[in-house]
């Protein structure tokens, strides 16, 4: 059976907290030629990675306050894909980017099972935090049920890596996921660099057939529900201490596992802003323009006190509107390193 050309392939985006998302869905707008329609769901109340969606497409549809699998009603998904497979709009392909707590099975189904009849279920791109997988997602004895929903797995952020540890992992990765389903394709990259097309032909799968372990965990009438993360955003109402901005980065809040969002700092030549961000372990802070929703951080974990996150955060990001030298090359130094 062809597929139907009016149809319009919807692409899942999935992969655990800081996985790497959002750099790959920006990888792949920069692709000249395809219609690219985006929804990006951000668990908390900022829309950082809305705000974060860069290239040639006009908005993305933002779906935030909560993860697209646990708002009733999948939290207007089926509205954003009504709007974005109008026939009008003449796109090739629409993205979902998930939030990193979305269970890829649960995001296969909704777009299964999607009212809008313009839908083609696309596939879902795993995207997997090499350095991470092991002590986040791959923890039990059977590989993780989520390979099963995966056309396509991406094992980036390999450069964080030893260079003589990138192949095995990769290959444990790979052992890993094609335990749960022999047809996934794996690719190893960093910075999510894959070939554009790798998304695009997986758009153009049929659906998969009745045996496939995908088909089979969609029929399930229980879905899979993720662990329960919790969400604390910030907002900031003016320039922070760069030194107690830091700390925080550094050190964050007990239970939280990704930080993200925008700050500003006061400097003798005036206000910069900057994107910052926290995975596990790792700190990255770049330079950014001021986003027109203002600034603020979203601290994300699991089973928070969500009332001591908020204070921790919040004192963090006080305003502070005089140069701070000593914070400020705490800084730029976590900003070089992150280049
Ligand atoms: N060194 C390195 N950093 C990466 C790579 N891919 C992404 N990053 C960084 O990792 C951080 C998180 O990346 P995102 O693309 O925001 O991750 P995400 O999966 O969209 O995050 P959530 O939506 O919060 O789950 C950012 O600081 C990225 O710059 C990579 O391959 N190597």
């Amino acid at each position: 059976m062809r597929s139907d050309p009016r149809k319009v392939p919807v692409v899942v985006l999935a992969g655990h907290l800081g996985a790497g998302k959002t750099t790959l869905l920006n990888h792949l707008l920069t692709r000249p030629g395809a219609r690219v329609g985006v929804v990006v769901n951000d668990f908390g109340d900022i829309d950082v990675d809305a705000g974060l969606v860069t290239g040639q497409i006009d908005e993305p549809a933002a779906i935030s306050g909560g993860c697209l699998c646990c708002l009733p009603d999948a939290g207007g998904l089926d509205d954003a894909l009504e709007v974005l497979t109008a026939p009008r709009r003449g796109l090739d392909v629409v993205l979902v980017e998930a939030s990193g707590i979305a269970d890829p099975v649960t995001l296969a189904r909704l777009v299964r099972f999607s009212g809008v009849e313009r839908v083609r279920p696309g596939g879902v791109v795993d995207v997997i935090d090499a350095g991470e997988h092991f002590e986040t997602v791959d923890t039990g004895a059977d590989p993780p049920v989520r390979h099963a929903a995966a056309s396509l797995v991406v094992v980036n952020k390999l450069d964080l890596l030893a260079p003589d540890e990138r192949e095995a992992t990769f290959a444990r990765i790979g052992e890993r996921v094609r335990g749960r389903n022999p047809r996934a394709h794996v690719v190893a990259t960093d910075h999510g660099r894959i070939d554009p097309d790798l998304v695009y032909d997986a758009a153009l799968d049929e659906d998969p057939p009745d045996q496939l372990p995908l088909a089979a965990l969609l029929r399930e009438e229980r879905t899979q529900h993720h662990v329960h993360a919790d969400a604390v955003s910030v907002p900031a109402q003016g320039p922070v201490s760069p030194s107690r901005l830091v700390d925080l980065l550094e050190d964050p809040p007990p239970g939280v596992y990704r930080m993200k969002g925008h700050v500003a700092v006061r400097t003798t030549r005036g206000v910069r802003t900057y994107l910052v961000n926290v995975v596990g372990r790792s700190v990255h802070v770049a330079s950014a323009a001021a986003p027109p929703a203002g600034e603020g951080v979203v601290a994300i974990g699991m089973h928070l006190d969500t009332t001591a996150v908020r204070e921790q955060v919040a004192d963090a990001l006080a305003t502070r509107d005089v140069p701070d030298a000593r914070g400020f090359s705490r800084l730029q130094r976590h900003r070089r390193l992150s280049r």
